[in-house]
């Protein structure tokens, strides 16, 4: 479970997050849109610890930043991009993060992720997708309670991104609390059972998806609509 106490980011005088309650349940998947600048890796990097919050905590299943390596142990992060070295394969790469985990690396996941052909690939010759499948093993490989992911759909095809929705959703099956951000509305409609829409570093809005095709329609509506209010106002600025 994460829970989210008044938590905010500022930089300087400029608010990247505005303080912000919140709960999400184990066993639930939330999805982060909203434009550019709008706060979403602020906001995954308050709950991985990269950054410290100006005002607020977060906690994750009970346990803030505070108790060191037992927070770290909580949660899986995938970023949206890595630099791998190289010329290691792709079953190395996997194998030395296993170890620096303290897992053994459990190739039944490789499998899974569909990198098990790829185990004697040198990292540096991936497709970004195929990078991106990477991460995400690395991210699953300690079974973690909460997982956090930044983009993960970046550079996926249609096929995969559904195969990554049905695999979140096993995740959360087993009581995984889900993170994600996204640009892409589509895919947040689909991996998700709430969408928190955040705008100008606030949480805006909240939709929960029922329905699939319901929930991306109000997601685009409430998207679009915000982005014509800013333009809108960036007109009668400029008056
Ligand atoms: N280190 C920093 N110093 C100053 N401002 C920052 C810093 N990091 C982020 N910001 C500001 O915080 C706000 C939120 O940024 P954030 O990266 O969280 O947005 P985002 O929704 O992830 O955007 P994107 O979709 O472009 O990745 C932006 O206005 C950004 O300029």
């Amino acid at each position: 479970m994460i829970q989210l106490n008044q938590v905010g980011k500022r930089y300087g005088e400029s608010w990247a997050l505005h303080p912000l309650d919140g709960m999400i349940a184990s066993g639930q998947v939330v999805a982060l849109c909203g434009s550019n600048g709008a706060g979403k890796s602020t906001l995954l990097n308050l709950m991985n610890g990269t950054i410290s919050p100006s005002v607020g905590s977060v906690s994750l299943n009970g346990l803030t930043i505070d108790d060191g390596k037992a927070y770290h142990q909580t949660f899986g992060y995938m970023p949206d991009d890595f630099a791998f070295e190289p010329s290691w394969t792709v079953g190395e790469t996997y194998a030395y993060y296993a170890l620096w985990q303290g897992v053994k690396p459990d190739l039944a996941l490789l499998k899974r992720i569909g990198l098990d052909g790829l185990r004697s690939q040198d990292v540096g010759k991936l497709s970004k997708g195929m990078r991106q499948r990477l991460l995400l093993a690395q991210a699953l490989v300690t079974k973690p309670d909460i997982l956090l992911l930044d983009e993960p759909t970046n550079g996926l095809d249609p096929t995969w991104m559904r195969l990554l929705g049905g695999l979140l959703r096993q995740e959360a099956e087993r009581g995984a609390t889900i993170v994600c951000s996204t640009h892409q509305l589509d895919v947040a409609a689909m991996l998700a059972d709430e969408v928190w829409m955040l705008k100008g570093g606030r949480l805006a809005g909240r939709v929960l998806v029922t329905d699939e095709a319901a929930a991306y329609a109000e997601i685009k509506r409430f998207f679009f609509e915000s982005e014509v209010e800013a333009c809108q106002t960036g007109v009668a600025r400029t008056k």
